[in-house]
């Protein structure tokens, strides 16, 4: 593909998305995400000449070639580089939270283990083959990769942090997957256009303030059929308990509402969706979530009571998720 992801000039350069747009029957919104990624792109980000300067800093690989394995998702290629060097330079992109990433011969062990996510979302036997997939809070795309290799006909990613964006190209411009497109942008300018046979909103309802207009949107933009993979906080509670925290919740500040099952299903009902089948309840571990030298802000160890891990260190049910996979009615 014409892939001009970088250019010297205009080091974002998002004109190969007509195409990407095009080739896979999304044409209706190309106008209206460029204009959107216009407008972002004149807000520059204070962090934004270094992040673009890492990029550039990476090395050239012969015969690149990504995968996604059991254990990472995994670059592979030839390289002059040093493996001190080549550290260095992937250390330029931290926060690395969401992986864990092989670069070569540099295992990227991020904050959380996100194919632990994927094998309970590969456990309930997902057909991706042929869909038009939107990711919306993809992070750096970690989930990108695998859904491509599950031959998605495209994946669109939404984040709208830049870090991860560039996370994201670290992979991209060696591995120029011409199904996979990142959009640093937020789902309030996605159009709500009925264009995805597949939505997944994994970790993003809690901080939405109103979770009912999230799965109300997510409709919008799903084609008729089409089916949402909604992965979540909830309580382990089996009644139907819903906990507002007045504050933080496990050390984060942004989190609105977090529903048992039952209240989550009871939203899905409310809003047409109609439940297809649901993961087991998971309480989240300190093997899958926890702090390494590629993310060294605090993470789910100190966030859990020391003396009580069932509980967060504001006295909460500690964090458990579980994965919906439902349609519209
Ligand atoms: N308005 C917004 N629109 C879209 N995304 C947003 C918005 N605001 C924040 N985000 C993004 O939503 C993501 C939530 S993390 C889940 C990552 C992945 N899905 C995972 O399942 O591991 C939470 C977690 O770690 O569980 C972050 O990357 C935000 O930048």
């Amino acid at each position: 593909m014409t892939n001009q992801l970088m250019s010297p000039s205009n080091p974002i350069d998002f004109t190969y998305l007509s195409d990407f747009f095009n080739r896979h029957r999304l044409n209706h919104a190309s106008r209206l995400i460029l204009a959107a990624l216009h407008e972002k792109c004149q807000r520059q980000h204070g962090d934004l000449p270094r992040w673009q300067q890492a990029l550039n800093d990476l090395p050239s690989i012969n015969q690149a070639w990504l995968k996604v394995t059991d254990n990472a998702i995994n670059l592979t290629g030839a390289s002059q580089t040093s493996t001190t060097e080549l550290r260095e330079k992937l250390m330029a992109f931290k926060p690395w939270r969401k992986g864990p990433f092989r670069f070569l011969e540099i295992d990227i062990d991020t904050e959380w283990d996100s194919l632990a996510k994927w094998q309970r979302i590969l456990d309930l036997d997902i057909d991706f083959n042929n869909k038009t997939v939107l990711d919306i809070g993809c992070g750096n795309g970690a989930f990108l990769w695998p859904i491509a290799e599950k031959k998605a006909k495209c994946v669109v990613g939404i984040d709208p942090m830049w870090l991860f964006y560039h996370q994201f190209m670290v992979f991209q411009r060696y591995a120029k997957c011409p199904s996979i497109a990142f959009l640093p942008l937020g789902i309030e300018q996605i159009p709500t256009l009925a264009l995805f046979d597949t939505v997944l909103s994994m970790g993003v309802l809690y901080h939405r303030k109103s979770p009912l207009d999230h799965l109300l949107h997510i409709k919008q933009l799903l084609k008729p059929n089409g089916e949402l993979i909604l992965e979540t906080i909830v309580l382990p509670d089996r009644q139907n308990t819903l906990l507002t925290p007045k504050d933080r919740y496990a050390g984060m500040r942004n989190v609105w509402m977090i529903p048992s099952v039952s209240v989550l299903i009871d939203w899905l009902l409310k809003t047409g969706f109609s439940v297809i089948q649901h993961s087991p309840l998971c309480k989240t571990t300190l093997d899958e979530q926890r702090q390494t030298p590629w993310m060294d802000f605090y993470s789910l160890n100190q966030f859990l009571d020391k003396h009580n891990d069932a509980l967060t260190v504001e006295g909460h049910p500690a964090p458990y998720r579980v994965i919906i996979h439902a349609k519209i009615d």
